[in-house]
């Protein structure tokens, strides 16, 4: 039976009419494909079983995109394997960072985020303010605190908005982590970056053309350098005026990504200390713009947030 499906299938284009018009006439009845799902049974020549299913989101933060998995109470949380096995833009769903949702004592949940090689990262900005647009929608309110590895972050809706508070950055050399004590704004590295920590470690390039550098050439090789003991997040930036920096972002362990929050803080955090920016700036990334308010309390970011799809893994 598996086979009959899986050549209907091979031939389907486009909807779900088309799916059943062929099932009914090409193969068999589509109450039976319905049944086979129900069971958990075999479709398309794979088996799945109710036991191995994990219901997840699909959200996107200025197209920086994560898979949201909600793993409070007794939910289904995904091993290392299925968080690769997702990330693959290919084989999988495809994402930048999956956040993974937990129950927390102390706050409104705990959140962990995982990159596309699997490797954890302390902080994610634009998945915060996705999650925190999802359970602000749950628990019908428009403040919240979540926790992540560095702590509280509160969190609100500004209007169509999503603010997080990401904390105050860490320039403390082994604290970001850099392997030894250097000039954090002057890094001994091409281009003498600077040196940020917002829960995860950052490394901000002021060039002339954020457009112009070879991000894929140069991201890997900072990502990589020594200097920083557990890789690094690259942001290319130029400062178009007192109030707004142009970015782009090479991410440690996703690549290339359209958006990157918790860089967005370390560039306006760089930025305000060589005195090139207010405190208060727009930064452009290629998904759109973020705004960036460095007040006594932390790095204030606010964006917009966006559901895409919402679906089941099967493994
Ligand atoms: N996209 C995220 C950052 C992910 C950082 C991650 N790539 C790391 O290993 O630290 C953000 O919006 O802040």
């Amino acid at each position: 039976m598996s086979v009959y499906l899986q050549r209907c299938m091979g031939g389907v284009k486009g909807s779900s009419t088309t799916y059943f018009k062929k099932m009914t006439f090409g193969c068999f009845a589509p109450w039976a494909a319905l049944e086979l799902h129900r069971n958990g049974a075999y479709i398309a020549g794979m088996n799945y079983s109710a036991q191995n299913t994990l219901p997840f989101l699909k959200m996107h933060g200025l197209g920086n995109d994560f898979v949201v998995i909600d793993g409070r109470g007794d939910r289904p949380v995904p091993d290392m394997d299925t968080v690769r096995a997702m990330g693959d833009r290919h084989m999988g769903v495809g994402f930048d960072q999956l956040a993974l949702i937990m129950d927390d004592a102390d706050s409104d949940a705990l959140i962990r985020f995982y990159n596309t090689d699997g490797s954890e990262s302390g902080a994610c900005g634009n998945a915060t303010r996705c999650v925190a647009d999802l359970l602000m929608r749950e628990l019908v309110r428009d403040t919240l605190v979540l926790r992540t590895e560095r702590g509280l972050l509160p969190c609100e809706r500004v209007g169509d908005l999503i603010r997080v508070n990401m904390g105050q950055p860490v320039e403390d050399w082994a604290a970001i982590p850099l392997s030894r004590d250097v000039d954090i704004d002057a890094l001994p590295l091409q281009g003498a970056p600077s040196a940020v920590g917002m829960g995860n470690p950052h490394c901000v390039v002021f060039v002339e053309d954020a457009d112009a550098v070879d991000a894929t050439r140069i991201g890997p090789e900072l990502e990589n350098d020594p200097l920083y003991p557990e890789r690094t997040n690259v942001e290319f930036i130029h400062v178009l005026d007192r109030r707004t920096i142009r970015q782009r972002t090479w991410e440690r362990g996703a690549g290339i990504t359209l958006a990157c929050g918790s860089g967005a803080c370390a560039v306006a955090v760089a930025s305000a200390r060589r005195g090139l920016t207010d405190r208060v700036v727009t930064i452009k990334l290629d998904g759109g713009e973020l705004h960036l308010d460095w007040r006594d309390d932390g790095v204030w970011m606010t964006g917009p947030v966006a559901y895409v799809f919402d679906a089941v893994w099967r493994g």
